[in-house]
């Protein structure tokens, strides 16, 4: 059933480090030979060895409307025949900024990257450069990237690799990022405190999908934007995964709280390289050549990521009910799961918001990374197997998200109820 997938990935290891280009996709935590993908559509991957399956991970997020999605490759078609790139202003990045400032009204001026690590990265400078101070709090099982400053208690792979300190990061670097955790507003608080004039940002996934599926906790982003106000902290969040996801303005609207800055990824680019970070003007002005915070790309703005990206989010805009609609579809998956698990001896809880769901194999509720490490690894990896067998790719770790795209029939998440079922029964 694998024997190309598993040919292919001794052939990658002889010259790709691990076998893979990005160590979540390595399989490390659930085991076995990660499928290699020859092409997908709408909400089905196919692997080499010709099987097909139902999608949970959407690229890690951005195919929202489904992969190979009709307007958005006929877009990129026609935009390649001008060039690849021309490292030069287009109108093309004044339209993508221009739309993104109407889904997110917060955001006054905008700069394009690569990719969501470099947006991250790029916003804590600036926020660093904006306030004269060092300092930034992060939150354990959260994952902004792989820039030194996020590799502290990060989530995704760092989490699923159980690896505490990474090696290459200096010890200058991590002191500088202070973690406490999720959904703990007094540890913020105290934390703040006890570096009084020293904290220049905390950033927070607003919900979190790097240890599973996390939710905030009512009063925890109010209380962490009361403080950033109060003591003049840039308060960032990171939207690489819930913009233009939860909400056609992301977490900032659907959880209504707005942040100082704001980081976008992959979304933005509907799978292409694409990252951005923007915000308040003032904070902005200081990004280079306006300021000398600075900041650069030769690729950014690149003409044929901004119209994958643009062709996707200009839908997202145009047709509102498709936000809707992947709620509905997650909703069905998330009651299907509950009552399947419910009536088995399992003992789990499901986190959700919007098309965000994971299954965590614990009875307790899971609102940190603790809570999320406390869970059944063991069982997810079974259920993981299990899954892939019927069909159904699902992230292979404990500690990540499940990401709906709005190509999946009501047949396909029914397959998975019943996929979940055959598993507990
Ligand atoms: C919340 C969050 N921030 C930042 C990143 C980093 O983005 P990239 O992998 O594009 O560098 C990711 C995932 O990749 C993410 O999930
Ligand atoms: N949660 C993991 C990601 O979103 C990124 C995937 C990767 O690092 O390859």
């Amino acid at each position: 059933m694998y024997s190309r997938s598993q040919q292919l990935f001794s052939r990658a290891q002889q010259s790709i480090p691990g076998g893979v280009n990005s160590p979540v996709r390595a399989f490390k935590q659930v085991g076995g030979t990660p499928l290699f993908i020859k092409k997908a559509k709408g909400a089905y991957l196919y692997d080499e060895d010709g099987n097909q399956y139902i999608d949970y991970i959407a690229s890690w997020g951005p195919m929202i409307l489904g992969h190979a999605y009709e307007p958005i490759v006929e877009a990129i078609r026609e935009k390649v025949y001008d060039s690849t790139s021309y490292g030069a202003p287009t109108e093309l990045e004044i339209e993508m900024a221009e739309l993104i400032k109407s889904m997110v009204p917060n955001v006054d001026l905008i700069r394009m990257v690569s990719s969501g690590t470099e947006a991250c990265m790029s916003a804590i400078r600036l926020a660093r450069g904006y306030t004269g101070r060092n300092k930034i709090i992060k939150f354990e099982g959260c994952y902004h990237g792989h820039a030194d400053s996020f590799l502290v208690k990060a989530g995704s792979g760092v989490a699923t690799f159980n690896i505490q300190t990474v090696p290459g990061v200096t010890a200058g670097v991590s002191a500088d990022t202070l973690t406490c955790a999720y959904n703990d507003l007094a540890a913020v608080q105290q934390l703040v405190e006890a570096n009084k004039g020293e904290v220049a940002a905390i950033i927070v996934e607003p919900v979190a999908g790097n240890m599973g599926c996390i939710l905030p906790q009512p009063g925890f982003l109010e209380g962490i934007r009361s403080l950033c106000d109060a003591e003049g902290i840039v308060f960032i969040f990171d939207e690489v995964m819930t913009g233009f996801r939860l909400a056609p303005g992301g977490a900032q609207e659907k959880l209504g709280i707005n942040a100082d800055l704001v980081t976008y990824g992959k979304v933005i680019g509907a799978g292409m390289p694409v990252g951005a970070f923007g915000g308040k003007r003032a904070i902005m002005e200081c990004i280079a050549p306006l300021g000398n915070v600075y900041q650069a790309g030769t690729l950014s703005g690149n003409p044929v990521a901004m119209i994958a990206g643009f062709t996707l989010l200009n839908e997202l805009k145009a047709k509102p009910e498709i936000f809707a609609q992947l709620e509905e579809k997650t909703a069905y998956l998330h009651k299907g799961l509950d009552e399947v698990l419910s009536a088995s001896n399992v003992e789990y809880s499901i986190n959700r918001l919007g098309s965000m769901i994971s299954v965590h194999f614990g009875k307790h509720a899971v609102v940190d990374f603790s809570t999320a490490a406390a869970c059944n690894i063991e069982q997810f990896k079974t259920y993981f197997h299990h899954m892939l067998r019927s069909g159904i790719y699902l992230p292979p770790s404990a500690y990540e998200s499940w990401f709906l795209n709005n190509a999946l029939s009501y047949e396909d998440l029914d397959k998975t109820i019943q996929a979940t079922n055959a598993f507990v029964s």
